[in-house]
């Protein structure tokens, strides 16, 4: 680690819109310890509603970062501001409050590398990640089929690539508004979450109260750990080992106690791995139509009008992206894809995808529809 006694610790707060995050800086603000924190809140309007929100705003040292997303058109001002207040005021910590259509990696790059444009100083690093999630949004969105009393699944707030970034990326994760959702539910949420991201810290919270210390000057921050921990990942990982093995039952093992919460609340997930190429069309007409209690499939497919090219696919809630991200190379393609959800019918979604391989006949035709790149940022 670089970081010396004297340099300024920061926290970043991610999360979806509404979820909690400038409640939780208003926690930190009234109740920071011996620390004295400077905040820096990033809204996506002209006026930052969320910096107003802030109490006391001008006499706590809260700095307004707004009309775009620090973690794309506002990067470079999110460097320089950082750098500016610290020649302006004196104070000994720093939190960062996204926009909640914030995704998590880039501010994190730029907060431990810079941009190409500048470079932090070095007087700060990046000590921990936290996302805020709304458990009562993200219970209506993973449980559509719940019929609890104002649960209905809602349209409006599906489960979005950009909120599962933020669970998938970050070292403390608070499961916010918990006094709106029954134990029960919030059991399945969590143990859903575990699977998305084995690593965070998770705390169940209301009105984001939590100990401070749970959230500043943790030293939890680590960004080679937190990319290699995200489940997916993990699931890629844990399905190469058992390849090695001998053993091709993708799924988990039933040993320690995040498995048997996920579990017990039917949260799984499998890997699907063929050496074959999808035909395009069958496969992005699949994309279309698939349905199930998938919250999150990731990974990457071979296309048979496309030999040379990695398909990258990205999937959580209703949105599915699907685009070249990269060349084979000299690695064998091949298809590897994580699916994690709850009841999923693992046989059926296994054969409904080799419906999609190419045939010998199919892989030597020529002139084939190409559906993609579909959908990606
Ligand atoms: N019932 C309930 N309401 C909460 C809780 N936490 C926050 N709220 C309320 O939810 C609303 C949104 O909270 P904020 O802290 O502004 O959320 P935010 O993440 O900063 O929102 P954006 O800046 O819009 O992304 C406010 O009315 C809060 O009072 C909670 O645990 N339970």
């Amino acid at each position: 680690m670089h970081e010396s006694v004297e340099d300024i610790p920061i926290t970043v707060i991610c999360g979806p819109l509404g979820a909690g995050k400038t409640t939780l800086v208003n926690q930190l603000l009234k109740n920071p310890g011996e620390r004295q924190i400077a905040v820096i809140v990033n809204d996506m309007g002209e006026v930052n509603i969320d910096a107003e929100l802030v109490e006391d705003e001008a006499e706590k040292g809260v700095i307004d970062l707004s009309n775009g997303c620090i973690c794309c058109r506002l990067q470079d001002d999110l460097v320089t501001e950082v750098t500016r207040i610290a020649d302006q005021r004196s104070f000994d910590y720093l939190v960062v409050e996204a926009s909640g259509i914030s995704e998590p990696i880039p501010i994190a790059r730029s907060l431990t590398v810079g941009t190409e444009e500048k470079s932090l100083s070095d007087r700060f690093y990046l000590d921990t990640t936290v996302s805020v999630i709304d458990a009562y949004g993200f219970w209506k969105a993973f449980d559509p089929e719940e019929s609890l009393p104002d649960a209905a699944p809602d349209p409006e707030r599906p489960l979005t690539e950009v909120l599962v970034d933020q669970i998938e990326f970050c070292d403390v994760l608070l499961l916010n508004k918990c006094d709106m959702v029954p134990e029960e539910a919030l059991d399945s949420v969590e143990a859903a979450i575990e699977e998305l991201q084995p690593r965070a810290e998770i705390h169940r919270t209301r009105y984001s109260q939590i100990n401070p210390n749970d959230v500043l000057d943790t030293g939890l921050f680590n960004f080679g750990e937190a990319k290699r921990q995200q489940g997916w990942k993990q699931a890629l990982a844990n399905e190469t080992d058992e390849a090695g093995n001998g053993n091709h039952d993708h799924s988990h093992e039933d040993s320690g106690e995040a498995v048997s919460a996920a579990t017990a609340h039917g949260v799984e997930s499998f890997v699907y791995h063929r050496e074959r190429p999808f035909h395009p069309t069958r496969f992005n007409m699949w994309l279309d139509e698939w349905r199930g209690n998938i919250v999150r499939a990731k990974g990457f497919a071979w296309v048979s009008n496309r030999p040379k090219t990695v398909l990258g696919v990205s999937q959580a809630g209703p949105e599915v992206q699907a685009g070249p991200i990269g060349q084979w190379g000299d690695d064998d393609p091949m298809t590897r894809l994580v699916f994690i959800g709850r009841d999923l019918n693992e046989s059926d979604l296994t054969a409904e995808l080799d419906d999609c391989l190419a045939t010998a006949e199919e892989q030597a035709a020529e002139n084939v529809d190409d559906p993609f790149p579909r959908n990606l940022k």
